[in-house]
């Protein structure tokens, strides 16, 4: 069912609650990728020329209900005026007579930036009483943040109980360019999971067995699969309550005849750093006191000979700790591959987006998507929680 756009209603003159993902990954308080960011400004401009009163809500990191100083939305509060040429005033709140207050001062076309939504343990819980006192805000509901769509929160669903909600440009173009892949990808389809969020997206991979020919799994998220095999993964990033649910993965691939591509050999350092003291070793003999931090040489070799033979590639979850120089060959042993493919190719998340402009291939890329969590669970078929609140056109 096609939603309502933002071009669909009325917001001349209203005031619009925007929820857009501002999720962007930092270094220190240094923004180093605002993909996010630029690709939420078509949505934003356009409501400012409506003269709405634009009201951005978003997350930012993982702050679990409490103030944390690391995750307040200064930095982009200040790249977005920078990219509006427009001061954007910051909230210190999502909520609260100080908040409204500021509402009420601003003219048309101003653009006012809440406070993380996640500094409230309500926004995730998707407490009622806490998505009305941010509805309160806005005559209108934009969902712009496809990022986040997977998430049945306060700020992504909650809202819409309440004001009428539409989909924002990015939200629009998100859809309409997965879209195209969910229905008809070109095979060989061929899709690669990395990165570290392990518990949110293993179920994903489960599901996605049923559409891919090749499953290629990287990044923090092999390690589980490296247990799963029965090897000692050291200090890894490692989640053994899924390794039972890795196993299955292992099996179900063999049943249903998708290739799955796990590393062969793997980076591993002491600690966590780029100066530690690091080595290559085959996955069956990863030390104890060792963490793995990259997929070695003859797994990337191994990845990226699969992406040369796909017609469609999806792709979330960097291979390594690409922010740290000695472990980012992985990530752009793959990030080159898809690069010169000639298949469709899709990237999602804000750390592999960063990790391919960062690379430098981002124009070589069919689609980049401001969504990981998001565009995997879009391609398992299932309806988004952020997408199915929104009005039906
Ligand atoms: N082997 C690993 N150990 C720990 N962290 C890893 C490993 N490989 C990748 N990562 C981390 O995963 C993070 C990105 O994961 P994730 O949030 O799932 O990706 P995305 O934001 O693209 O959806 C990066 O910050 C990267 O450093
Ligand atoms: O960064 C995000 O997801 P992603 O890492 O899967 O791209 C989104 O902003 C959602 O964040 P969340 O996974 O903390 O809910």
């Amino acid at each position: 069912m096609q939603k309502k756009s933002v071009k669909d209603i009325d917001v001349k003159g209203k005031r619009v609650f925007v929820r857009v993902d501002f999720n962007v990954p930092l270094d220190g308080d240094k923004i180093s990728d605002d993909t996010r960011i630029q690709k939420a400004l078509p949505t934003i401009k356009y409501l400012m020329e409506q003269d709405a009163r634009v009201i951005l809500a978003s997350h930012l990191g993982r702050p679990k209900g409490e103030v944390v100083e690391k995750y307040r939305l200064t930095p982009v509060a200040k790249r977005l005026s920078e990219l509006l040429g427009k001061d954007v005033v910051m909230a210190r709140d999502s909520i609260g007579p100080d908040t409204k207050q500021l509402v009420e001062a601003m003219g048309a076309g101003d653009v006012l930036l809440l406070e993380n939504v996640r500094f409230h343990s309500e926004e995730t819980k998707n407490d009622e009483k806490y998505a009305r006192q941010l509805a309160e805000l806005a005559d209108v509901f934009v969902n712009d943040a496809f990022g986040a769509a997977h998430r049945a929160h306060a700020s992504t669903t909650g809202v819409a109980e309440v004001l009428p909600g539409v989909a924002g440009f990015l939200m629009e173009k998100e859809l309409e360019m997965l879209g195209k892949v969910v229905t008809s990808p070109d095979h060989p389809f061929v899709a690669i999971i990395g990165g570290a969020k392990v518990s949110d997206k293993i179920g994903v991979i489960e599901n996605l067995l049923s559409k891919v020919d090749v499953l290629i799994i990287g990044g923090g998220m092999a390690n589980t699969f490296i247990r799963a095999q029965g090897f000692s993964v050291g200090k890894s990033l490692l989640e053994q309550d899924k390794v039972e649910l890795a196993k299955d993965i292992i099996d179900r691939a063999r049943e249903q005849k998708v290739e799955l591509l796990l590393p062969t050999d793997a980076v591993v350092a002491l600690a966590m750093e780029p100066t530690a003291k690091q080595k290559v070793v085959p996955v069956n003999e990863i030390p104890e006191d060792w963490m793995v931090l990259d997929i070695g040489p003859e797994s990337a070799e191994q990845f990226a000979a699969a992406v040369r033979k796909a017609a469609t590639v999806v792709w979330n979850g960097p291979m390594g700790v690409f922010e740290m120089e000695p472990y980012a060959k992985g990530t752009e042993a793959v990030a080159k591959a898809l690069s010169e493919s000639n298949a469709a190719t899709i990237v999602g998340g804000g750390d592999s987006v960063a990790a391919v402009n960062k690379i430098g291939v981002a124009d070589k890329i069919t689609h980049i998507s401001t969504g990981g969590g998001a565009s995997l669970e879009f391609l398992e078929g299932k309806e988004l929680p952020g997408v199915a609140a929104l009005q039906d056109k």
